[in-house]
């Protein structure tokens, strides 16, 4: 069996990456991703200038997952993009994701596609429309008709593949707006979910909260979250046009994580909190476990089951 995975035209190894935000933050992270078992990767979510983000801590691991208000830490726009470009010419065979925020909001979003756009990076960009940790600023895309203005405005000037990275949504009717506004652009993908936002988690020694911004109230990921996950894969997956793929992110940690993904519509799968954990050994064990399903199955490629879950009808 082959654990290869098509996206956007590109065939890759396998369909595991990192979420971005773990590991990916400086060039020498990044070598590491790309030198690893993992089929891709995707560099920190970058705004305009630099940030050193919120207070630590920052970012905490706990038994069922992880808890984290980092705040958008990263090294600035135009560090990523001259090492997405350096990274394209160098090795042209292996595409990745370059992750894009915005610390001020709209125009900020506009502006950094904008320089995207104007720069010489030809490869695909995650537009990160749901980070949760940023005080005082509403995630973009719990604001659907922003969204719509926003790709609205991206669309009238950009003309390199992107897709987007939301937020986890709760509601029918929230799957239903969500994609009804997505389904209007030629969005290449969309990445479901980010952190489930503004969690808060207790230490049981001493009745604290356990990371320093905002409170201790920080994004969710881990064990928590796969069953918000796969419900967001699935629903997108049931409402988006099939030209618009799907990367699923939440709750993998291991290969059976990683085949629900797939089962749901997924066709990347991306890894946080347990690569965190684990380290990059992480990839060779989701590759190692994930073969393993398919083998014992009787399934050849991922092809076979993708997207086929079994309802009880
Ligand atoms: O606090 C962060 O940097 C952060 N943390 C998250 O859990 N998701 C995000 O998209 C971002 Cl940008």
């Amino acid at each position: 069996a082959s654990l290869q995975a098509t996206f956007y035209g590109h065939t890759y190894e396998n369909p595991f990456m990192n979420a971005s935000g773990v590991h990916c933050m400086d060039t020498a992270e990044l070598d590491g991703l790309a030198t690893s078992a993992a089929g891709s990767f995707v560099t920190k979510s970058a705004t305009a200038e630099g940030r050193d983000g919120n207070p630590e801590p920052r970012y905490v691991n706990i038994e069922l997952g992880s808890i984290n208000s980092m705040g958008l830490p990263n090294l600035g726009l135009s560090y990523y993009l001259d090492d997405a470009i350096k990274r394209q010419t160098a090795h042209p065979d292996q595409p990745f994701f370059l992750s894009v925020a915005s610390y001020k909001g709209f125009d900020e979003y506009v502006a950094n596609m904008k320089a995207i756009q104007d720069s010489a990076y030809t490869g695909l960009v995650e537009l990160n429309l749901s980070c949760p940790n940023v005080p005082g600023k509403p995630q973009m895309a719990y604001d659907f008709e922003d969204t719509e203005k926003l790709l609205t405005e991206i669309f009238s000037f950009y003309t390199k593949p992107f897709g987007v990275k939301l937020p986890p949504y709760f509601d029918f009717m929230h799957f239903d707006k969500i994609a009804a506004v997505l389904n209007q652009f030629d969005l290449k993908f969309v990445n479901c979910i980010n952190s489930v936002g503004n969690g808060l988690y207790i230490d049981d020694e001493t009745d604290t909260v356990v990371i320093k911004p905002k409170g201790g109230f920080g994004g969710i990921g881990g064990e928590y979250v796969k069953p918000t996950a796969l419900a967001n894969v699935r629903a997108l997956r049931q409402r988006l046009n099939p030209t618009i793929d799907i990367i699923g992110t939440g709750g993998i940690l291991t290969g059976r994580d990683a085949y629900e993904h797939l089962l749901c519509g997924a066709s990347m799968l991306q890894v946080g909190t347990q690569l965190y954990k684990e380290g990059l050994g992480v990839f060779d064990r989701l590759n190692t476990e994930l073969l393993a399903i398919l083998e014992a199955k009787g399934y050849n490629t991922i092809a076979e089951f993708k997207g086929k879950l079994a309802t009880l009808d």
